[in-house]
C-alpha cells in the first residue's frame, strides 16, 4: 500500500478538512497585505491628518485579521499532522506485526521512516497546498491591480520553477538510496549490539565496528548529498528569482516613462511586493513538491493482510487434520506430502535430526508460517491462531507486572494466577508480592528457566484445545522439567511436542505417539 493523497484524505474527518481549507485561504492573504498597504504610501503624501488616522486604523485591522488567520492556519496544520502521524504509526505497527517483520525493521519504520514521511511528505503536501493557495490569491490580486504589468511579473516568476523541474528525479533517486542504506545500517547496528558476546569472544570487534562505521558513513553521505542537492536547487531558484524581479522592473519603468497601461510607481510598488509573493509561493511550491517526490520510496508499505477469522469451535473435542502438507525454502523441499489425522486429546512427540523441519511444522500448525502446499484443518475448517497455544524455547515476556504477563488483559482472579504459579514451582522462588513484581522485556530480571516456567503458567491459564511445545524444558532442570511435563500431559488437550530429551516413563504413562520426521517424510516410531 502507498501513503498518498488518497490515504491522507481518508484519515482526516471532513470538519478538519474544511477548517484546514478555510484557515489556509484566510492565512494566504498574508501574501498580499504588504503590497496592498505599502502600495498606498505614494497616494498618502498629500493626505490630511484624519485621512492618515483612518489609514492607520484600516491598516491595523487588516494586519491583525490576516495574522490571526495565519496563526490559526498553523494550529490546524499541526493538529492535522498529529492525526496523520498517529494513523501512520498505527498502520506501520500493524503491518510489521502481520508480516512478522524483523524487530529492527519495525522499529525503524515508526522512528526513522515515520519521521521522514512526516518531514518530507505530510509537511510538504500541506505546504504545497498552502503555497498553491497563496500563489493563487496573490495572482488574482496582481492581475486585478494591473493586468498587463501583472501578467509580465507572473510570467517571469515562472522562471524559478525551472531548477526544481531538473532536480526532482535526482532527488527521488537519492531518497531511495538513503532509505536502503539506512535499513542496512540498522541491520549491522543490531548485529553489533545483539552479537556483543560473540564479537568479544571471537575478538572480532575491529572488523564489526569498521563495517558499522562504513554503513553509518554511507547513510550520512547520502543524507548530505540529498540536503546539498536541495540547497543547489534552492540557490538556482534564488538566481532565477533575481531575474524575475529585475526584468519586470525594467519593463515597468519604460511603461511609466511612456505612460502606458496605467502603470504608476504605486502600481509598480504594489506589484513588486505582491508579485514577489507569487514568485515566492511558486518557488516554495516547487521546492516542497520536489522534496515530496524524494519520499516516494519510503511511502510504500507492505499490503495489509486479511486477518484470519477467529471461529468458535462447534465441536468441543475437535480433531486436527494435516493434509498433503509441504514446505519449501528457496525451491528446496523441507518436507512434503505430510498427512496426519490427530484425534482430540492425542499426545504426540515429534522427533528428528536437527534441521529436518520440526519447528517449521509446529509453526505451520500455529499459523505462524504458511505452508507451500496443503493445509491444516481443525474442526473441518482452516486452523486459526487462537486454536493453539505455542510454548516455545525463548518465550517473550512483556514489560509490566507478573500479573499483566499472566492475564494478558483477561479477567483472571489472583487466586487462579497464584495457583498456576504454584504449579510451575515459581510461587516461593519469586518472593513476596509476586503478582506485582515488575518484569522488563529489555533487561533480564528472571533466569531463563523462570521465564520459561512463567510462560508455561500463562499457557495453563489460557486454555486452548491444542498445545504445541517446542523444546520447552531446554532451560529447566530435570526435576522441574518432569513436574511441568506431568502437569501439561495430564491436560485433556491435544499435545504436539518437539523435544530432544524426554522422560520415557511419562511418554508411556500418557500414551504418547512418537513421530519421526526424516527424509522429508513423517513416520510413526514403534
Ligand atoms: N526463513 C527461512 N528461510 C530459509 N530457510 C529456513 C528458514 N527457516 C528455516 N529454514 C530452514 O528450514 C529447515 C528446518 O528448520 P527447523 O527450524 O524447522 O528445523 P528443526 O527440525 O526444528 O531443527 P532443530 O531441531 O535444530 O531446531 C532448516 O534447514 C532451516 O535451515
Amino acid at each position: 500500500m502507498k501513503i498518498n493523497l488518497k490515504w491522507i484524505i481518508k484519515q482526516l474527518p471532513i470538519k478538519l478538512l474544511i477548517a484546514l481549507l478555510v484557515t489556509v485561504i484566510w492565512g494566504s492573504f498574508q501574501g498580499v497585505i504588504n503590497g496592498a498597504i505599502f502600495g498606498k504610501f505614494p497616494t498618502l503624501v498629500h493626505a490630511s491628518q484624519p485621512e492618515l488616522n483612518r489609514f492607520l486604523i484600516y491598516a491595523t485591522i487588516l494586519f491583525v485579521l490576516v495574522y490571526t488567520g495565519f496563526f490559526l492556519e498553523h494550529i490546524i496544520i499541526n493538529y492535522t499532522r498529529r492525526r496523520l502521524k498517529i494513523a501512520l504509526k498505527k498502520q506501520m505497527m500493524n503491518i510489521s506485526f502481520q508480516h512478522q517483520e524483523k524487530v529492527s525493521k519495525g522499529l525503524n519504520r515508526i522512528s526513522n521512516d515515520a519521521n521522514k514521511i512526516d518531514d518530507s511528505y505530510f509537511q510538504n503536501i500541506i505546504n504545497v497546498f498552502v503555497s498553491g493557495t497563496e500563489a493563487l490569491i496573490s495572482t488574482v490580486y496582481v492581475l486585478n491591480v494591473n493586468l498587463v504589468m501583472g501578467l509580465i511579473a507572473i510570467l517571469f516568476s515562472a522562471l524559478s520553477m525551472i531548477p526544481a523541474l531538473f532536480g526532482k528525479q535526482r532527488l527521488a533517486a537519492l531518497g531511495k538510496k538513503w532509505s536502503k542504506s539506512n535499513n542496512k545500517t540498522l541491520e549491522v547496528a543490531e548485529d553489533w549490539l545483539s552479537g556483543r558476546a560473540e564479537i568479544i569472544q571471537y575478538n572480532a570487534k575491529k572488523i564489526f565496528f569498521k563495517k558499522l562505521v562504513s554503513k553509518i558513513t554511507n547513510t550520512e553521505s547520502l543524507a548530505l548529498k540529498q540536503e546539498n542537492l536541495n540547497w543547489v536547487i534552492l540557490y538556482c531558484n534564488l538566481l532565477a528569482t533575481v531575474a524575475s524581479f529585475i526584468i519586470p522592473w525594467g519593463i515597468g519603468f519604460i511603461f511609466i516613462q511612456n505612460q502606458m497601461f496605467n502603470v504608476t510607481i504605486s502600481v509598480l510598488l504594489t506589484l513588486t511586493l505582491t508579485a514577489n509573493n507569487v514568485v515566492q509561493s511558486t518557488r516554495n511550491l516547487m521546492q516542497y513538491w520536489t522534496e515530496m517526490l524524494g519520499s516516494k520510496d519510503i511511502r510504500k508499505l507492505p499490503e495489509k493482510l486479511k486477518e484470519a477469522e477467529l471461529v468458535q469451535n462447534s465441536d468441543p473435542k475437535p480433531n486436527l487434520d494435516i493434509k498433503n502438507l509441504g514446505l519449501k525454502y528457496s525451491n528446496y523441499d523441507i518436507f512434503k506430502n505430510i498427512n496426519l489425522h490427530i484425534p482430540y486429546g492425542q499426545k504426540i512427540l515429534l522427533t528428528g535430526e536437527s534441521g529436518v523441519g520440526k519447528s517449521s511444522l509446529l509453526n505451520i500448525i500455529a499459523n505462524n508460517i504458511h505452508p507451500s502446499e496443503g493445509q491444516v484443518t481443525y474442526d473441518d475448517r482452516q486452523i486459526t491462531p487462537t486454536d493453539v497455544i505455542y510454548i516455545r524455547q525463548d518465550p517473550w515476556l512483556f514489560s509490566g507486572s507478573v500479573r499483566e504477563n499472566l492475564t494478558l488483559g483477561k479477567d483472571i482472579s489472583d487466586d487462579k494466577l497464584l495457583a498456576a504459579l504454584k504449579q510451575v514451582n515459581l510461587l516461593t522462588e519469586l518472593g513476596d508480592n509476586i503478582l506485582d513484581r515488575e518484569i522488563s522485556a529489555q533487561v533480564d530480571t528472571l533466569s531463563g528457566g523462570q521465564k520459561q516456567r512463567l510462560s508455561i503458567a500463562r499457557a495453563l491459564l489460557h486454555q486452548r484445545p491444542i498445545i504445541l511445545m517446542d523444546e520447552i524444558t531446554s532451560s529447566i532442570d530435570d526435576k522441574n522439567a518432569d513436574i511441568i511435563r506431568d502437569l501439561i500431559y495430564n491436560l485433556p488437550n491435544t499435545i504436539i511436542e518437539v523435544a530432544h530429551h524426554t522422560n520415557k516413563q511419562l511418554l508411556k504413562k500418557y500414551n504418547f505417539e512418537v513421530l519421526l520426521l526424516r527424509n522429508k517424510q513423517l513416520t510413526k516410531e514403534r
